[in-house]
C-alpha cells in the first residue's frame, strides 16, 4: 500500500493506492498535514511508502517524522522520469507537471499528449509520441481569475464561482463572471484548437480542481480524470523503484 500526496498551492491532496487501485481519496488544508497524515496511517497500516509532490511552500522536512513509520519519497529534479525533458530550464519545472508528464507518457505510450491541470493556476504540458516533454504554458486558475480581479482594484468585489447568464454580462457580478468563466472556458479551447492545428492525433488529459466543471463546457470534448495527478504520482513511483 502506497500513500501519495501532493501539495498544490491550493489544497492538499492525498490517495492511498493498493497496486492501482485508490483505496480512499483526502483533501485537506496545509495547516492540516501533520494531524491528517497521522490519521490515514492510523485507518491504512500497512502503508510501506509515503510518496510526495509538492509545489506549495511545504518542504521535505515537513515529511521527516513519519519517517520511523515508513519509507519517504519527496520527488525532485534528481528522479528518473520516463520522458525526454526538452524544456530549456529543467530545474525550475514544477514538479507537479514533472508528475503529469510522467503519468501521461506511461499510461498512454506511443502518442502525443496534451495535460491541462486547472489547479490554482492552469498547465498545459505537451509530451510528443517520442516521449519529448516539450513545455506548455501557465496561466491563472478559475479562482485566482477572481480574486486578482477584486484585490488589484477598487471597485470589483470578490465574487464566487457562478455559471455566466451570458457573455455579455450586463451587470458588474455577470460582467466579472462572464470575464472570468467564459475567458477561461475560450482560453482552453483556443490551446486546444492550436494543439490539433499542428498535431493531427493526440490525446488530452484534464485534471485539477476544476476539471469535472470544465469538462462539461468545453467545445472540445476531453476526458477528465481529477485523480490523474495521483494515479501519476503512484505510477512514476514504481517506474522510479523499476528504473533506479
Ligand atoms: N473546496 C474548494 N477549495 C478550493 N478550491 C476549490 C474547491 N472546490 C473547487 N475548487 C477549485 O479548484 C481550484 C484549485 O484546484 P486544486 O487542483 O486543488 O489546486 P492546487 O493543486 O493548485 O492546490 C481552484 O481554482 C477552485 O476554483
Ligand atoms: C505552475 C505551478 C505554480 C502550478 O501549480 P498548481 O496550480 O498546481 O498549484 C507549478 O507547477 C510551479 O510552481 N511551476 C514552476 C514553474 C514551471 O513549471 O516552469
Ligand atoms: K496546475
Amino acid at each position: 500500500m502506497i500513500l501519495t500526496v501532493d501539495v498544490g498551492n491550493t489544497r492538499i491532496k492525498a490517495a492511498v493506492f493498493e497496486g492501482s487501485t485508490v483505496l480512499e481519496n483526502f483533501i485537506f488544508e496545509k495547516n492540516q498535514l501533520e494531524e491528517k497524515i497521522k490519521k490515514i496511517l492510523e485507518k491504512f497500516q500497512n502503508c510501506s511508502d509515503l510518496v510526495v509532490a509538492s509545489v506549495g511552500n511545504i518542504e521535505k522536512q515537513s515529511f521527516l517524522t513519519f519517517e520511523k513509520q515508513l519509507s519517504v519519497h519527496f520527488f525532485t529534479h534528481e528522479d528518473v522520469f520516463p520522458f525526454h525533458n526538452k524544456y530549456a530550464t529543467p530545474k525550475t519545472l514544477g514538479i507537479d507537471r514533472m508528475i503529469l508528464a510522467a503519468g501521461a507518457t506511461l499510461q498512454f505510450p506511443k502518442q502525443n499528449r496534451l495535460v491541462i491541470d486547472a489547479g490554482t493556476c492552469i498547465t498545459y504540458d505537451f509530451i510528443d509520441e517520442n516521449d519529448n516533454y516539450l513545455g506548455g504554458a501557465i496561466s491563472p486558475g478559475l479562482r485566482l481569475r477572481y480574486e486578482s480581479l477584486h484585490h488589484y482594484t477598487a471597485r470589483l468585489p470578490l465574487l464566487t464561482f457562478e455559471t455566466p447568464d451570458s457573455y455579455i454580462g450586463n451587470s458588474t457580478a455577470q460582467a466579472i463572471h462572464s470575464g472570468v468563466v467564459n475567458g477561461f472556458v475560450y482560453e482552453i479551447d483556443g490551446f486546444i484548437d492550436e494543439y490539433r492545428a499542428n498535431f493531427s492525433n493526440f490525446i488530452i488529459i484534464l485534471t485539477g480542481g476544476d476539471a469535472d466543471f470544465l469538462a462539461k463546457r468545453l467545445k472540445n470534448t476531453i476526458f477528465a480524470n481529477s485523480n490523474f495527478l495521483l494515479e501519476s504520482l503512484n505510477q512514476t513511483f514504481q517506474y522510479k523503484i523499476e528504473n533506479d
